[in-house]
C-alpha cells in the first residue's frame, strides 16, 4: 500500500515514523509520501486560501494549488480521501474497506476547507471518499488524516505482528469489546471475573460475548441493528 499525504503543515507527519507504522514502512508494506501544498503555488507568498465567495468568515483554500499537487499524485487506482466535518464517518468498516486498497491520498483542508470545486472534479475522474472521525470539528484535517492512517495501517497485512489480536477488538465484530485483565488475582479488592480463572474456554467465550453485548447496549445502543 502507497500513502500520499498533502497538506500544509508537513511537518506534522514526522511521527509516522514511530510505533508500528515506522516498522511497516521500513519492512517496505507501507510507503508513505508527504507532501507541503504550498510546493505547488507559484507566488512570492506561496498563497494557498482567498476569501469565501458569498462572504462569510474565515479564509477557503483555493483549488489551483490542490489541482496541481493533487494532479501529480492520483492514478485511476487511486483513492482520495478528503476529511471534513461534512464527510460520511470514517468507521471500522471504512478502515477495512481502505486497508485492502493500493493508494490512498488524503487531502489534509485548513481553515474553512478546501474549494468544493476540488472534490467535484475528481469525483468525476477518480474514488472521492469525504469523511469525518467524529461529530467534532478540528482545526484541520491532519490529525483526522492521523487517525484514519493509523486505524487503516493496522489491518495491513504485516504491519501487525499478531493478526489474530485485530478480531477481538471494539467495532470489529460490530460490538464493543470485552473487558480485559491480567494479573494479579486481586488488586486493592478487586478480583479477576472466577470464569477467567477457570479453564472453561468455551465459559469464557460466553461470558466475553455476554460482556461485550451488555456493554453496546450500555453504552452503544446505535451499534446494535434495529432488526
Ligand atoms: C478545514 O479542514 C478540516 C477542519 C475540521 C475538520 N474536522 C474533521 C473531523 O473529522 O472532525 S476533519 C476536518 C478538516
Amino acid at each position: 500500500m502507497r500513502l500520499d499525504i498533502v497538506t500544509i503543515f508537513p511537518e506534522f507527519f514526522g511521527v509516522l515514523d514511530v510505533s508500528l507504522l515506522g516498522r511497516a514502512r521500513a519492512a517496505g508494506v507501507i510507503e508513505v509520501g508527504v507532501h507541503d501544498l504550498r510546493d505547488h503555488t507559484h507566488d512570492r507568498h506561496r498563497t494557498v486560501d482567498d476569501t469565501p465567495y458569498g462572504g462569510g468568515a474565515g479564509m477557503v483554500m483555493k483549488p489551483e494549488p490542490w489541482g496541481e499537487a493533487l494532479d501529480a499524485l492520483l492514478t485511476p487506482r487511486s483513492v482520495l480521501i478528503v476529511p471534513s466535518p461534512a464527510g460520511h464517518p470514517f468507521t471500522q468498516r471504512q478502515a477495512r474497506e481502505l486497508a485492502v486498497r493500493e493508494h490512498l491520498v488524503f487531502a489534509c483542508g485548513r481553515y474553512e476547507g478546501i474549494d468544493q470545486r476540488v472534490v467535484d472534479h475528481y469525483s468525476e475522474r477518480t474514488e472521492v471518499r469525504v469523511l469525518s472521525i467524529g461529530d467534532y470539528v478540528l482545526n484541520g484535517g491532519e490529525v483526522a488524516t492521523m487517525a484514519m492512517i493509523e486505524a487503516i495501517a493496522r489491518l495491513v497485512p504485516g504491519v501487525v505482528g499478531n493478526p489474530e489480536s485485530l478480531t477481538e477488538e471494539s467495532h470489529e465484530d460490530g460490538l464493543l469489546e470485552y473487558p480485559s485483565y491480567t494479573k494479579p488475582a486481586s488488586w486493592r479488592g478487586l478480583e479477576v471475573p472466577p470464569v477467567l480463572l477457570s479453564g472453561n474456554h468455551g465459559a469464557v467465550a460466553d461470558w466475553r460475548r455476554e460482556q461485550q453485548l451488555a456493554r453496546t447496549r450500555a453504552i452503544r445502543p446505535d451499534l446494535i441493528e434495529k432488526p
